[in-house]
């Protein structure tokens, strides 16, 4: 992002990223238990900006891990053993539609999993091993977005497996112990903000 703070904490309309992202949950799911991971070094500063923007959700911050499986991990572990679904979303995915966690929570109790994705719109190349690019067929590709919803006995062993490198998101790790992913449409507007013109 080129930022001196982290990219959940940069001021959208006046609120932090974060901020923004976690009102949208609350508002729709103002039962749940929401579990913030953050990485140490962040957990300072984003007590601040709460006071600061007088910003008091009442939800339980964990420290993160090394990488996002690890993360995800330190989130698990704090998930009360009684609770049937667990959703994962990114902090800095704040344009997330009411409409789009609903249907997630519903799919995943339904079908056990729940992974927000949207069609390609762009053509598709791919870019072989002796660097030539070839069309692909776009029809066969989806983008994947969050939240992405899950039965949380098939999370927690999913999550029990050795971190793989090609683990990029939840349904990775899901798919690889053998768990059946249903996708529900996302939105083209659940941008993750990545870099500064995503900011804009
Ligand atoms: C989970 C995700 O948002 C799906 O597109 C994406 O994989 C997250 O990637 P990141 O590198 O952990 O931000």
């Amino acid at each position: 992002m080129k930022a001196d703070v982290p990219k959940q904490f940069l001021l959208l309309h006046g609120k932090p990223i974060l901020q923004h992202t976690l009102e949208r949950f609350l508002a729709v799911l103002p039962a749940a238990q929401i579990i913030l991971v953050l990485p140490v070094r962040e957990q300072a500063s984003w007590q601040a900006l709460c006071e600061q923007h007088q910003f008091f959700p009442g939800i339980r911050t964990v420290d993160g891990g090394a990488s996002r499986f690890q993360s995800v991990r330190c989130g698990l572990a704090a998930i009360p053993a009684d609770a049937r679904l667990v959703s994962v979303h990114d902090g800095v995915r704040p344009f997330i539609a009411p409409t789009i966690i609903q249907h997630s929570f519903e799919t995943a109790e339904q079908a056990g999993s729940a992974v927000t994705a949207v069609p390609v719109k762009d053509s598709v190349r791919v870019i072989d091993a002796d660097g030539r690019s070839r069309a692909v067929d776009r029809r066969l590709y989806h983008l994947v977005q969050t939240p992405q919803t899950f039965r949380l006995d098939w999370f927690r062993q999913a999550f029990a497996v050795d971190e793989q490198p090609f683990f990029t998101d939840c349904a990775s790790v899901l798919e690889f112990s053998g768990f059946p992913i249903t996708l529900i449409e996302g939105a083209y507007e659940n941008i993750k903000i990545t870099t500064p013109d995503d900011l804009r």
